[in-house]
């Protein structure tokens, strides 16, 4: 089949690439001339497992090609998938989607009346599928199919999901999804059909439930350090539980990036714009649990340094918001190197992949090459980011003034750490 991908970012470069994977010819367009340029060269703008390898491979063939041009897109494709950026507005909580409506218009205009299936990829506010179909020229068929990837995992969530929703208002848009994503329901991928409203909601109930795991967790690390429990030990214990299960209850310093803190609150403001603020007033909770152990490493952070960060040398382990990524949309450890600085230490960040686009987005901070430099003289390190080679680093060899850790993402091996004599401090405990 022939595709196009609107907006080629961590979504929509991902999606073209595993399309072109499972066959398609696939044409992305993105309004960032760089990112097309890079893409065109087979090479990933952002850090992502696999994704270098697919996009060598099929642009090579030429299966995969990128564009800024709506005009060919439109020509190219029967069916469209929008991946543009649905980012918070910067006047409230609530999910802004002009990037949407110009990228709808931009296509449209070149349809000219031609059959063509337009299907939104990216996270909306309810009612937002509603509101494209009605705009639609005639000939244009809308369907909304939202995207549960994980970075660092995108290329194998994507080729492989857990399920598939469709967001359908005819036979034809389900059948040709289902031939968009043959692979994938051969292999027994379960397909749920919805209505648009159910399709949206799916998505961002999905995303509210896996921000109230983590803030849950992390609400009990609260009660843990105040009654003297662990709660590492306590994940374990109610994890066992199958209803509970273990996996998304890992405590620390909690969920950042450019999905779950924006979604859960578009979330509650358009539950507030349909008169049901009140049933997701408790994302709200979520939201301030989540941002408070940010503060809490500051906290802990300035009582490990006798009270005062000021002047002292802080080194940050970590900037992206999660490993295997160089995404730093709300990433946690730059929140808190950033609000460390503040408090007037001297902070030096080293991260595997992220620190280009740390260097731009908090300039006040130092950068180092390698966990060593990072450490060279500090008072303090903060683990923040678990990537695997941090919890491979020997304690015993950092150059550091005082040894004293904050693991933030409880992925270090305290018993090592201690055997070198570290103070070694995690959230969670007393
Ligand atoms: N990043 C992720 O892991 C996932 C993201 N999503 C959703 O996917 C959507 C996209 O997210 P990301 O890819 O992370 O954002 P992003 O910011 O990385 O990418 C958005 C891309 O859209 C392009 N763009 C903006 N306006 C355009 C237009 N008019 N025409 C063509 N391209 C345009 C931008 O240049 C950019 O490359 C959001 O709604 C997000 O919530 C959903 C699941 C996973
Ligand atoms: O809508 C989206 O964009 C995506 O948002 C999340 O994916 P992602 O943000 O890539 O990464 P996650 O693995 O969900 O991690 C999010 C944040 O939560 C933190 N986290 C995760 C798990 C956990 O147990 N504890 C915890 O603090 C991570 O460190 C990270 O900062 C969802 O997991 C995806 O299903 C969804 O498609």
């Amino acid at each position: 089949m022939h595709l196009t991908v609107i907006g080629c970012g961590y979504l929509g470069a991902v999606h073209a690439a595993a399309m072109a994977e499972c066959g398609h010819d696939v044409l992305g367009v993105d309004v960032d001339p760089d990112k097309i340029a890079a893409l065109s060269a087979g090479q990933a703008p952002f850090h992502e497992p696999f994704l270098d390898a697919l996009l060598a491979q099929h642009t090579a063939s030429r299966r995969l090609r990128f564009t800024t041009s709506y005009q060919e897109a439109a020509a190219f494709g029967e069916i469209h998938f929008l991946c543009v950026g649905t980012p918070q507005r910067t006047d409230s909580d609530a999910a802004d989607t002009t990037y949407l409506d110009a990228a709808v218009d931009a296509l449209t205009t070149h349809l000219g009346g031609g059959p063509a299936l337009i299907v939104g990829k990216s996270t909306v506010p309810v009612g937002t599928a509603q509101r494209i179909a009605q705009r639609l020229p005639a000939g244009a068929e809308l369907a909304w199919n939202p995207e549960f990837l994980r970075e660092g995992f995108a290329v194998e969530d994507t080729l492989t999901p857990d399920r598939l929703v469709l967001g359908v208002e005819s036979q034809n848009a389900e059948m040709m999804l289902r031939a968009v994503y043959e692979a994938a329901i051969d292999a027994g991928t379960p397909v749920v059909i919805a209505d648009f409203a159910t399709a949206e909601l799916i998505k961002t109930a999905a995303n509210a439930f896996l921000a109230t795991k983590i803030s849950f967790i992390n609400a009990m690390a609260e009660v843990c350090e105040a009654a003297d429990g662990d709660v590492t030990v306590l994940a374990r214990g109610i994890g066992y539980d199958e209803r509970i299960g273990s996996r998304f209850l890992r405590p620390g310093v909690g969920f950042g990036g450019g999905c779950l803190p924006k979604d859960i609150r578009a979330f509650a403001a358009r539950a507030t714009e349909l008169g049901t603020g009140q049933s997701l007033e408790f994302l709200a909770h979520i939201d301030a649990i989540n941002l408070r152990r940010r503060q809490r490493v500051v906290n802990l952070a300035r009582q490990l340094c006798d009270g005062s960060l000021a002047g002292k040398r802080v080194a940050v382990l970590g900037a992206a918001f999660k490993p295997d990524s160089d995404d730093i949309r709300d990433s946690p450890a730059l929140d808190v190197a950033a609000r460390i600085h503040a408090e007037d230490a001297e902070v030096t960040v080293h991260d595997p992949r992220a620190m280009d686009n740390a260097r731009k987005s908090h300039p006040q901070l130092n950068y180092a090459a390698n966990p060593r430099a990072a450490a060279e003289d500090a008072h303090l390190l903060l683990h923040l980011t678990e990537w695997p080679e941090f919890a491979r680093i020997d304690p015993a060899t950092l150059p550091v003034a005082a040894r004293t850790v904050i693991d933030g993402r409880g992925g270090l091996d305290p018993a090592r750490w201690r055997a070198a004599g570290w103070t070694y401090q995690t959230l969670g405990r007393s």
